[in-house]
């Protein structure tokens, strides 16, 4: 299939008082249709910038970013980005906050009727039609995120940015989330760039997973192709090989690279175990 998303030699400076500060160089990577990809590095090596640059909050100093053929300079709906701590508005609904970016996206195109039935679908796909008319402050972080995704997928983007989506949620809420992306994904076929600092997560989900160096000066270090039959299950995936592998091909890549940073294996294995989080699959089942 063809190249949706062309990430192209992207260099980010960030100017800083002590002069400029290089925080990604060369950064190429294609995203083709229906591909799922995460991102994954050490704290602070860039990810976040990636993302903001394919979102268009940011503009590279070198290189750019072509979507369908165009070149990103600014944010648009085509993208929709959905954040670790979910960004509702907190005097509206659930309902209302998706409705929100229906009307942006579909206010000149679908009756509101059509409007209606478009959020309703959306919300029930998260699994979230029940409580649909609830505000933020009377549902959990879960559901929370689960309205964020719904919103984001409301806006039929053709690339869905996020970053460390289920960050913030107790093991068992994450497991069910990922389960839930992962039907959708199977429905919808969305095209999206995750951030992640779960190495499970990551092979779970991904069709490939892109590990990136230390900053300053981030780039891509490996790319790891994730060939596990889908749909993906991970209480099987928990004795399987192939997953295992692939597990641990990037908990090799992370704890090479820390070590390069700091010699010191015993605070590398430290850091190692707070900043990413291993568990196994059986225990998040
Ligand atoms: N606006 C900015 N101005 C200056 N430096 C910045 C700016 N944004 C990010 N940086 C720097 O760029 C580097 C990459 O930051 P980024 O937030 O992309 O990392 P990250 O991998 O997403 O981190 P984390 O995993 O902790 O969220 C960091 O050193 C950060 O301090």
């Amino acid at each position: 299939m063809g190249v949706l998303l062309d990430i192209s030699h992207v260099d980010m400076e960030f100017p800083t008082p002590k002069g400029p500060f290089t925080a990604l160089r060369d950064i190429d990577l294609q995203v083709r249709k229906g591909e799922f990809v995460s991102l994954i590095g050490h704290s602070g090596c860039g990810k976040s910038t990636v993302l903001n640059v394919v979102a268009g909050l940011y503009r590279a100093t070198r290189g750019g970013v072509i979507l369908n053929g165009k070149e990103i300079t600014e944010p648009g709906p085509e993208r929709a980005v959905v954040f670790q701590n979910h960004s509702l508005l907190p005097w509206l609904s659930a309902y209302e906050n998706v409705e929100l970016a229906v009307r942006q996206v579909f206010g000149k195109t679908k009756s509101r009727a059509e409007m209606r039935e478009w959020i309703e679908h959306n919300l029930q796909l998260v699994h979230m039609g029940h409580a649909m008319h609830k505000r933020p402050s009377e549902i959990s972080g879960g559901m929370k995120q689960r309205v964020g995704i719904a919103r984001a997928l409301s806006m039929q983007p053709k690339v869905l940015l996020m970053d460390e989506p289920f960050g913030a949620l107790d093991a068992l809420t994450r497991a069910h989330m990922q389960d839930s992306l992962m039907e959708i994904q199977a429905e919808l076929n969305n095209t999206v760039i995750m951030i992640t600092h779960d190495v499970d997560e990551a092979v779970l989900l991904s069709d490939r997973i892109v590990m990136m160096t230390n900053g300053p000066a981030a780039t891509i270090g490996e790319i790891l192709d994730i060939q596990l039959e889908r749909p993906r299950s991970r209480l099987e995936l928990a004795d399987d090989p192939h997953y295992n592998g692939y597990r641990a091909r990037v908990l090799k890549f992370l704890h090479e690279r820390h070590s390069k940073r700091d010699p010191s294996p015993k605070k590398s294995a430290a850091d190692e175990k707070t900043k990413f989080e291993t568990k196994s699959v059986e225990h998040a089942a």
